[in-house]
């Protein structure tokens, strides 16, 4: 299902990102400068806007910036230069930008006095973090792991609508947003593991070993 939403919403928006892609390669510049730009921008959005309360505008900011992310990968297939450092800048910058929103979300309601939530926002804080690194190792243990409810775009999606509709008066709607975000990034965490497990065991069978 969320595999269905990614795919379908990023067709969506390939007519939009194409155009802007190819402008900014033929001005010359290059994805690894979007990736690392697209990350500030998300930093100021939610470090400089959404720690300190202004909510839409955070959420609206980082959104801008989170969806640079389409277009660093398309401008390296593009100009025929994904590279191997882009491919590590483009996820070890996702963490960066992940922990700000989260950081940034937990620092906000800790001024606000509401301790709960900021448990809730250390929660998806670690457990997103635990569902990317999952796959990071997976993958560099040769296996695939491109499963799971909760991933990136989900989780920014949810911790964005929360954001948005606290913002707009509704305050309750943050910390529930975090709440349902913690317990669907701990399942993603554990159908990841389980798709390893399962992986690992048919690696194991075939070559005749123990997983
Ligand atoms: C303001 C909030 C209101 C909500 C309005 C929403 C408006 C948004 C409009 C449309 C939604 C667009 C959906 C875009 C669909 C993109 C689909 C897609 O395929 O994205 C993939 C893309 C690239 O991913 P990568 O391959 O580069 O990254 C991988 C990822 O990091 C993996 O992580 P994992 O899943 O494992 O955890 C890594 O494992 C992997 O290594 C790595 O390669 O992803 C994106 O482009 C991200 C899209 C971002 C979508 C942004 C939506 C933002 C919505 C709200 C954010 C607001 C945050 C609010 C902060 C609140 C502050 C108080
Ligand atoms: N600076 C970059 C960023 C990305 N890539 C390549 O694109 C892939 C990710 O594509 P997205 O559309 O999901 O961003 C990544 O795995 C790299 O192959 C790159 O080369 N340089
Ligand atoms: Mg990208
Ligand atoms: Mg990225």
């Amino acid at each position: 299902m969320a595999k269905i939403f990614q795919v379908t919403a990023r067709a969506g928006m390939t007519r939009v990102v194409e155009p802007v892609a190819r402008r900014l390669l033929r001005a010359g510049v290059t994805p690894n400068t979007v990736t690392v730009t697209g990350t500030l921008g998300v930093l100021v959005g939610a470090l400089g806007f959404g720690a300190r309360g202004h909510l839409v505008a955070g959420a609206l900011i980082v959104t801008v910036f989170a969806l640079t992310d389409l277009l660093d990968g398309t401008m390296a297939r593009m100009s025929g230069g994904s590279t191997r450092f882009g491919a590590f800048l483009d996820s070890s910058m996702d963490r960066v930008a992940d922990s700000a929103v989260f950081g940034a979300v937990a620092y906000y309601l800790a001024t606000e006095g509401d301790h709960s939530g900021v448990a809730a926002a250390l929660l998806c804080l670690a457990a997103g973090g635990l569902v990317s690194y999952v796959k990071a190792r997976a993958e560099g243990l040769g296996l695939t792991c491109n499963v799971g409810i909760a991933e990136r775009t989900e989780r920014l999606l949810i911790v964005g609508v929360g954001g948005l509709v606290a913002g707009l008066g509704l305050k309750v709607a943050l910390p529930a947003a975090l709440w349902l975000l913690a317990a669907v990034s701990i399942f993603t965490v554990g159908q990841r593991m389980a798709h390893v497990y399962r992986q690992a065991q048919q690696v194991s069978t075939a070559s005749g070993r123990q997983g």
